[in-house]
């Protein structure tokens, strides 16, 4: 399969192989390549890209309705300068443009398919069992701006799962659905969008923070 990377010049970028142009997003850090699909590390092996790329054909049928990727997400980068008590102050976070009602399909997680340890705080897991993961530290989508919602809200409002595009496997970001406790109820316009990492990212800055303190 052909992979388009799209490699920045002066804030408008050309995909490569096409004619079509695509406007980076606001606030995009001119260092670190937009992707509008995963780049493949080629240091991936043939079991790994058969698992990435595999069609499974009962998860093809759950996401049939929501295959349609939007080709703007309804989000925006913007920069944290308030409330002075968010956790993530003068660093980013993704807000939604509109409302995102329950269970919708917000962006696909792009970055670099890998499978080499890593301690980047962009890569996210896609596979425990394969060890493979996509990091977004160097070339990522829009994505790599979610927050973990700890600090700034009660609970997350967005969740990181699974869909097969094609034959692709991809990490979606979905609104969370409505659910047994009717606690998912969408996404306001300019809304911080907010996942958790999961407990396990948290208790790894933990050690690592104990581990630098340990060297002084
Ligand atoms: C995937 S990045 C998220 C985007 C990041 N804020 C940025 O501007 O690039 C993950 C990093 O964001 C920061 N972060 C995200 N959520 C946080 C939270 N709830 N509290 C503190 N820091 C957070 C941490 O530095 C974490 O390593």
């Amino acid at each position: 399969m052909k992979r388009r990377e799209i490699k920045s010049a002066r804030g408008k970028d050309r995909q490569s192989g096409s004619s079509a142009q695509h406007v980076m997003p606001k606030n995009w850090p001119p260092e670190i390549t937009y992707l509008r699909s995963p780049v493949y590390s080629n240091k991936l092996t043939s079991s790994e890209l058969s698992y990435l790329r595999a069609t499974d054909p009962s998860m093809e049928q759950a996401q049939a309705a929501t295959l349609i990727t939007p080709r703007t997400p309804p989000v925006k980068i913007c920069l944290i300068t308030s409330p002075g008590n968010h956790p993530a102050l003068h660093q980013h976070g993704l807000f939604a443009t509109r409302y995102l009602p329950p269970g919708s399909f917000i962006l696909d997680y792009l970055g670099l398919y890998h499978s080499e340890p890593s301690i980047s705080d962009y890569d996210l897991s896609l596979s425990r069992d394969l060890g493979i993961g996509i990091d977004a530290a160097a070339m990522g989508n829009e994505g790599r701006f979610i927050n973990d919602y700890r600090g700034i809200r009660d609970g997350p409002n967005a969740e990181f799962r699974e869909r097969m595009v094609g034959s692709e496997r991809r990490m979606g970001v979905w609104v969370l659905p409505v659910g047994k406790s009717g606690r998912g109820k969408g996404v306001g316009k300019g809304e911080e969008i907010c996942v958790s990492y999961g407990k396990g990212f948290w208790k790894g800055r933990e050690k690592e923070a104990k581990a630098d303190g340990d060297c002084e």
